[in-house]
């Protein structure tokens, strides 16, 4: 595409020469280190680093353009905008010729639930016979293609790009995860979303919002961006969440609320949670249908309700839904069992809010036929707030507690526990700093009937430490420590 082309929907920006608007460009770019032959680069002022100290760097590996808050001595064209991350969103929409158009948008945003909805609403549109993408927390997916990813909302360009590809391999509905901080760093400007989804809100990531208010404005902004009813655009809302009134007033969009306490379009009625699994009947818009899981625990409902509506608003009929709901096993990571053949219940789950260890320790604690442990930590360089609460619900719930580390990064291990710790007495708790010990140690403890439930890290395979991530799987770990047990 011609730089001229490219630079057409940016308004008063410094006009490129004549002779330089025939540029060809190839590839979009904002790191450096990434940098091709016929590149426009684009230079963020990062938290960390400021890329346009990159951006001679970025002309030297072949860049042909750049775009930068402030004028750059090269001898390249530079293209000066007030904000480069603004501008980047709408060249990268332009760039992969507005992609989202082409494809229906689901978005979910809320504190828990994102990933277990994404993966629910996938399976429902799959077995729909539908080419479904996916962009999250564990990773993208196009089709059955998995593409590794750091952020669970990657940057505009990124996701701009991958829309393109999935567009470019048939991909008819596209689900994502819209973290807070996506909302709030403009990641998902020039998204044209179909469908929003709100799961919930509750205390984390205050570090970066400082406020829930401002924390619940960063997720409003998905709903104010949806556009509305005459253009088919839903917003799906979760009505027993508190925030839900907020959100209904940010969108024009159509509605369409869920839940179980209050009377709204979609609703679980007679739910009945057990260890085998989670049966209800469905009511969506006054038809029912019931529906017997095999996900566990009634925030799963929440989750299911969610999805339900959706896939309910995109055309499938109520015997597809339940048809799919009812064959889902499991999501990795999400309430996933560790079995080795012994006689108690290992749990891997990926609560690392209060919220979430609340309700999966409640959960658990209804099924269990004798004790409880818990193992869990709270990560570095996140959210402080929420460790001396995660504390306190890890003792309230469970037996035995074992504090240990999640992705220390680069705070001191001993410190997040103490945070943890602060409010708690010595013998509530034991604390074990290395993960892999503190699990040892509550699978040798175990006795029959038991569960255990080691908390926070799921699908995730590695240990932060420092800048550096070393390979952790809490699966793995348990595995072998219950193998080497039963034997
Ligand atoms: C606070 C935050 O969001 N940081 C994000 C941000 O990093 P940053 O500002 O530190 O970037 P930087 O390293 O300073 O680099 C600035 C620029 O220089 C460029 N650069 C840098 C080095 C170089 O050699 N050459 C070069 O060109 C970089 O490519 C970048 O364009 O931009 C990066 C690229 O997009 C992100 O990966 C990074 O997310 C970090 C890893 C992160 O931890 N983010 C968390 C807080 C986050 O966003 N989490 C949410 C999920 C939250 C939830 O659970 O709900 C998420 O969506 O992932
Ligand atoms: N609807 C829900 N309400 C409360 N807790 C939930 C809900 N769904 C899942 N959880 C709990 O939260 C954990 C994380 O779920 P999930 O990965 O789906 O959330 P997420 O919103 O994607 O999280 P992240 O922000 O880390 O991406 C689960 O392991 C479970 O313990
Ligand atoms: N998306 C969340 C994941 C937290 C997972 C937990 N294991 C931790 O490292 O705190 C975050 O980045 O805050
Ligand atoms: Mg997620």
């Amino acid at each position: 595409m011609k730089l001229i082309e490219l630079l057409q929907d940016l308004r008063g920006i410094t006009p490129v020469k004549k002779e330089e608007e025939l540029i060809q460009i190839e590839h979009l770019e904002m790191d450096s280190r990434l940098v091709e032959n016929n590149t426009l680069f684009f230079c963020i002022n990062g938290y960390t680093v400021d890329g346009h100290d990159f951006a001679k760097m970025a002309q030297e590996k072949g860049a042909v353009a750049i775009i930068a808050e402030r004028p750059l001595p090269l001898s390249i064209p530079v293209i000066v905008v007030p904000d480069t991350k603004r501008a980047m969103a709408k060249l990268a929409n332009r760039f992969y010729d507005e992609p989202t158009k082409k494809l229906q948008l689901i978005g979910v945003t809320g504190t828990n639930g994102k990933t277990s909805v994404t993966h629910i609403l996938d399976q429902i549109f799959r077995d729909a016979n539908q080419k479904t993408g996916l962009i999250g927390t564990m990773y993208t997916k196009i089709g059955d293609e998995v593409i590794e990813t750091k952020n669970t909302t990657p940057e505009s360009l990124v996701l701009q790009q991958r829309f393109h590809s999935m567009h470019e391999h048939g991909v008819e509905t596209a689900l994502m995860e819209v973290s807070s901080h996506a909302l709030h760093l403009g990641r998902v400007r020039g998204c044209d979303f179909n469908t929003a989804i709100f799961t919930n809100l509750t205390p984390d990531h205050i570090d970066y919002h400082e406020t829930m208010d401002h924390y619940l404005y960063a997720k409003s902004l998905l709903f104010s961006q949806l556009g509305n009813t005459y253009e088919g655009k839903c917003a799906i809302i979760n009505a027993d969440d508190p925030a839900s009134d907020r959100l209904i007033h940010m969108t024009t969009a159509d509605i369409i609320t869920y839940g179980m306490k209050k009377k709204v379009d979609v609703q679980a009625k007679d739910v009945k949670v057990t260890a085998a699994g989670t049966s209800f009947k469905l009511v969506v818009f006054g038809e029912s249908i019931h529906v017997q899981l095999k996900l566990i625990g009634l925030f799963n409902v929440y989750n299911t309700l969610a999805a339900a509506a959706a896939a309910y608003n995109s055309g499938l009929t109520l015997k597809q839904i339940k048809g799919s709901l009812e064959q889902l096993t499991g999501i990795a990571g999400r309430f996933e069992p560790v079995d080795a053949g012994q006689d108690f219940t290992v749990i891997v789950d990926y609560a690392h809010t209060p919220d979430s260890l609340e309700n999966v320790l409640q959960t658990v604690q209804e099924f269990a036929e004798n004790q409880v442990r818990v193992v869990v930590g709270c990560g570095g360089d996140r959210d402080a707030s929420k460790r001396p609460v995660m504390g306190r619900i890890a003792v309230q719930y469970a037996d035995e507690t074992i504090f240990t580390s999640d992705n220390p990064r680069t705070e001191e291990p001993s410190a997040i526990l103490a945070d943890m710790t602060a409010a708690l007495d010595q013998d509530q708790y034991q604390m074990i700093e290395d993960r892999k010990l503190a699990i040892e140690y509550a699978i040798k403890q175990a006795q029959p009937g038991d569960i255990i439930l080691i908390a926070g890290k799921g699908h995730e395979t590695y240990q932060e430490i420092g800048r550096e991530r070393i390979h952790f799987d809490d699966r793995e770990v348990a595995q072998a420590v219950l193998k080497e047990r039963v034997q």
